[in-house]
């Protein structure tokens, strides 16, 4: 049994049902990360929503999602919010709104482990501020006391996937985790993200193939709500059999690239024209 069991998934919207995702179906092992890929308005995020339970009410979801062997497609709230942060966490593409802006970082931190780990709470504070120093964030103890707003975006990022890993979820869900950071930041956080995320599943969703490659093994690429081709990434950027995937590598250049090479990003630029 995988860990993560999508079987049929099919998500509409509204009184004229609408359908953003359309029979989708993938697994994921207990170590497995996989891209979804896909132009905006292609279903990733709303999948992905789907798999950690926070489809908006206006939703209407038919199929399977099995986290563990349980499935979450009619799973009632309470039970939801058992799971989420717990087993389940996401990362979201803009930190701001998804942190609290009144509440310090340290507190956001340790109310995810005291949510679900009332045994923990004596010790909250050095597991917040050991968090926060694992994730990269320099001067822990000074961001701890801080404000969301009083962060840097990179640094508000790095709260955030501090936030999702501190109960040790076994999947992690990143949504286009980097695409609000400037170029460098972005390597950082991907780089970050490729060494904690190790041992733990991790669903990944984004528009740029480059950024997949970099921390996925396989990836599945959504066109129109549904999945029109998966496989290892490598197999999928050196012969891609879609034409949309076709079409995405084309643009991207990335079969330039050899396998196991990072793509050269604007930063590659920078760092070359200063030498
Ligand atoms: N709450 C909602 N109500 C109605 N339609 C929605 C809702 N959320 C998403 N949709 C629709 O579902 C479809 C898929 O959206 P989704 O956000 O999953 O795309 P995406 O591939 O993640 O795009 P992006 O890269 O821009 O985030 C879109 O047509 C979108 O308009």
């Amino acid at each position: 049994m995988s860990h993560l069991e999508v079987t049929d998934l099919t998500i509409s919207f509204g009184r004229r049902r609408k359908v953003a995702v359309d029979h989708v179906s993938f697994t994921l092992d207990k170590d497995e990360r996989l891209g979804i890929i896909g132009q905006s308005g292609s279903g990733k995020s709303v999948t992905s929503l789907a798999v950690i339970g926070l489809l908006p009410d206006n939703a209407h979801v038919s199929g399977s999602v099995r986290l563990d062997g349980r499935e979450l497609v009619g799973m009632p709230e309470r039970k939801l919010q058992d799971l989420r942060g717990d087993e389940v966490s996401m990362i979201f593409q803009e930190p701001m709104t998804a942190l609290d802006p009144t509440m310090k970082v340290g507190r956001q931190v340790g109310e995810v482990v005291a949510l679900h780990h009332s045994e923990r709470r004596g010790g909250i504070r050095a597991e917040v501020i050991d968090w926060l120093g694992r994730v990269g964030i320099l001067d822990p103890e000074r961001i701890a006391e801080s404000y969301p707003h009083e962060l840097s975006g990179g640094q508000r990022q790095r709260a955030l996937i501090a936030m999702a890993l501190a109960n040790r979820p076994g999947l992690v869900i990143c949504d286009e985790p980097t695409t609000a950071l400037d170029v460098l930041v972005q390597r950082q956080i991907l780089d970050l993200l490729d060494v904690e995320l190790r041992g733990r599943a991790a669903l990944f969703v984004s528009h740029d193939l480059g950024v997949v490659r970099q921390v996925c093994q396989r990836v599945a690429v959504m066109l129109d709500g549904r999945i029109v081709e998966t496989g290892p990434i490598e197999q999928v950027v050196a012969q891609p059999q879609h034409p949309y995937t076709k079409g995405l590598i084309a643009s991207a250049r990335i079969g330039d690239v050899p396998p196991g090479q990072r793509l050269p990003t604007v930063a590659d630029f920078y760092e070359g024209a200063a030498e």
